[in-house]
């Protein structure tokens, strides 16, 4: 039997049995881990077989270089996906084949994601943040989910000009409920294999749950994206523009050549892209400083004394901030938003380093590997932002450094995340607003007197790494500036006001299944 054996020039990898290839010993959780295991066994490029199919896993910067980047022609392509595509209507940029169409797309997203476009949208970005402090000094136990408000608010005011004021609103809910679908839906060995035998794609609907699982996911993603579209157009008939991006798109459609439904999955991609990213990192982040106190105390000390306590930060004061940048870099390497990227594919046969890499194979970036490399990183494990003040990549004396990046974690080529200007400042000004405001740290167990112990592998399992919600206490570092923010927040309200706008009812969806 052919089917699962490794081609002899493929890259390496673990043995094969027939038909399956690795499928058996391909991780369902977590499966950075194991892959990153296997980089170390089998080197930086390596290949696992799943039945017929190929995987290519790249675990250094040099191989996500000159694969990624210099030969993103090739390997900027998405791999097939039955279910994402009857979810998404084959519209969703971040899953979306290689086409026209996705050019399109891209290229309309650039307008408001170059570095010039997203510094537009500072103002709601910088109110947003103050509304976050503002609910962490009110509610804080509640800041797992504050964090999520903000992150979905602020691309839904940059995007759709739309704010939401609480978490407990229609539409964050259908929001939530539509990525929690997707998750579902993507989720890798939950469903029969429907891309590798296409077949399964004729089995009636009532035996085929998965089929209706992608079917609801559909109702639902449409519905609430269109739903967004709908407010922004309503605000445009009102003459109550606010200057979102989308507003442009719906005025020039026929420049941009993209319908109505196009650019209200356009919308939804940016919010689903960029609310639960941003949401990972800022949770990741509040993990480690109630884990790491002395890391919370020597970015403290940095704001204190480029800052001062008499004003909140500002996004131009993060340039004088050194230390609050090295663990912003140390954060994306520690606990890796997103540990192996969206898989990119090959469009086409290919040649790389002596090996062949076959049409429709998939690709995925391995951050996880790549940062936690004990090659190029001194303890990798260990959580040290000082080693981004040693050097700009953080590695250890004598590594060789002309192939990195510092902004790996967002993927590369032509697929690189465009969001990741908008990403930049938001983390930026909310590292900046939470330590100058706040003071992490660990309950205190009752039992011993002494701090709980800080669980920093508690994750949630999905395409993101994110956190387990977790018991922190947050306190102001002072009543004045516990008084700053209710007067910041004051103002941040006005800004909120062009971006609340008259209440659009939702109307309901069939859930059913
Ligand atoms: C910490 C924040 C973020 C991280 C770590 C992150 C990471 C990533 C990664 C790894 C990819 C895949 C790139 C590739 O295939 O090589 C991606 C794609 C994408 N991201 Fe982000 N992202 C973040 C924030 C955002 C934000 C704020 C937005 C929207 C404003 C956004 C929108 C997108 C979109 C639309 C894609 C799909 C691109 C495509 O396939 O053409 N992301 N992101």
């Amino acid at each position: 039997v052919k089917i699962g054996r490794r081609e002899p020039n493929l890259p390496p990898g673990p043995p094969t049995v027939p038909v399956l290839g690795n499928i058996h010993i391909f991780p369902t959780k977590f499966a950075f881990f194991k892959l990153t295991e296997w980089a170390r066994k089998y080197g930086d490029i390596y290949s696992i077989k799943i039945g017929p199919k190929t995987i290519i896993v790249l675990s250094s910067m040099k191989a996500v270089k000159e694969l990624i980047d210099q030969q993103s022609g090739l390997t900027c392509d998405r791999p097939k996906s039955y279910m994402a595509d009857t979810m998404y209507e084959g519209l969703f940029t971040a899953l979306m084949g290689y086409s026209e169409l996705w050019r399109r797309l891209r290229k309309t997203m650039h307008t408001i994601l170059t570095p010039n476009g997203a510094a537009a949208h500072q103002s709601i970005q910088a109110a947003e943040a103050t509304q976050l402090m503002h609910d962490m000094l009110h509610s804080p136990k509640l800041y797992f989910t504050h964090i999520e408000r903000y992150s979905t608010s602020v691309i839904a005011s940059i995007v759709f000009g739309k704010h939401f004021t609480h978490f407990n609103c229609p539409e964050m809910e259908a929001i939530f409920k539509s990525i929690e679908t997707g998750v579902k839906v993507l989720e890798p060995g939950a469903h029969p294999p429907i891309d590798q035998v296409p077949i399964l794609k004729y089995i009636p609907e009532r035996w085929a749950k998965w089929k209706r699982l992608a079917k609801r996911g559909n109702r639902l993603a449409s519905h609430i994206y269109l739903h967004m579209l709908s407010i922004c157009e309503q605000r445009i008939q009102r003459g109550e523009e606010n200057g979102c991006f989308l507003e442009d798109v719906i005025k020039n459609k026929d420049q941009y050549e993209l319908s109505r439904r196009q650019i209200s999955f356009l919308g939804g991609a940016l919010l689903d892209g960029g609310a639960h990213t941003t949401s990972a990192f800022l949770q990741s982040l509040v993990l480690c400083l109630t884990a790491f106190p002395d890391t919370q105390k020597k970015a403290q000390a940095e704001i204190d004394k480029v800052i001062g306590p008499d004003r909140v930060p500002q996004l131009e004061d993060f340039a004088r901030l050194p230390y609050c940048s090295a663990l912003i870099n140390e954060m994306h390497r520690f606990r890796i938003v997103g540990p192996l990227g969206i898989p990119h594919a090959t469009l086409d046969d290919g040649m790389y380093r002596g090996y062949f890499l076959p049409k429709e194979s998939l690709i995925f970036i391995n951050s996880w590997g790549i940062y936690h490399d004990p090659d190029v990183y001194e303890d990798p494990e260990t959580f040290n932002p000082d080693r981004y003040l040693q050097n700009k990549f953080g590695v250890k004396a004598g590594v060789d450094v002309k192939d990195f990046r510092n902004n790996i974690i967002f993927g590369g080529g032509r697929r690189i995340c465009p969001g990741m200007h908008v990403a930049n400042a938001s983390l930026a000004l909310n590292v900046m607003n939470l330590l100058w405001a706040f003071d992490f740290s660990a309950p205190v167990d009752s039992t011993t007197g002494k701090p709980c112990v800080v669980d920093t592998f508690k994750y949630q399992e999905g395409i993101f790494y994110q956190p387990m919600p977790f018991s922190c206490t947050i306190h102001p570092r002072s009543a004045a500036k516990a008084a700053i923010i209710e007067d910041e927040f004051e103002d941040a309200c006005i800004t909120f006001r062009k971006f609340d706008g008259v209440p659009v009812e939702l109307p309901s969806v069939d859930e059913t299944f």
